[in-house]
């Protein structure tokens, strides 16, 4: 896709596939102008997943944009990206939790909200991990908005590699193994 990105409605209803300079590998989804789904398939966490999780977006300057959360986990998450430039910055702020018991949070979260909500009660939050880093956008689609076909199923292993290809979802960008 070589798509130029200048406004905020350019960006919203767009899927991105990249990769943190600390090899983490993620997939996040634009789904609206307060909502983001993502997927993470490497690093200290891969293996969850997440819909639906309200966000703040905004557009800094012509084709920039940061997207700032909080989550049910306590992690906060601060992301700029620069989809002309192919490349993002990313700071995850973890509680100290998570960082020691990263396998409870392994899943798909929408279905265990109140296990989070109890282990970050139960567990220790301080101090927390800070993990900023630069990222390469590997892939970049137009989903469109509200599109439920595009965070829909667990990651496996070659799923990123099977969104490259093209043979993931159809032109409709509905997926084809379904
Ligand atoms: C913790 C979530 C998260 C989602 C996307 C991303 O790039 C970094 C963190």
């Amino acid at each position: 896709m070589t798509k130029q990105f200048k406004t905020l409605e350019d960006f919203l209803g767009t899927h991105f596939i990249y990769t943190y300079e600390n090899g983490w590998e993620y997939e996040w989804y634009a789904k609206n102008d307060h909502t983001v789904d993502y997927r993470i398939h490497g690093g200290m966490v891969a293996g969850r997943w997440v819909t639906n999780q309200e966000a703040d977006i905004v557009m800094l300057t012509e084709g920039i944009y940061k997207i700032s959360w909080t989550e049910p986990t306590g992690t906060d998450v601060a992301l700029d990206f620069l989809p002309n430039e192919k490349k993002i910055h990313g700071t995850i702020f973890f509680p100290k939790w998570v960082e020691e018991h990263p396998e409870i949070t392994v899943t798909y979260q929408n279905e265990h909200l109140e296990l989070m909500r109890e282990s970050r009660e139960k567990y220790e939050t301080y101090p927390k991990l800070v993990v900023p880093e630069f990222a390469n956008i590997t892939y970049i689609g137009d989903a469109g908005i509200d599109n439920e076909d595009v965070i829909s199923e667990a990651p496996y292993d070659n799923l990123p590699d099977d969104i490259r290809s093209g043979k993931y979802f159809n032109a409709e960008y509905k997926r084809t193994n379904k």
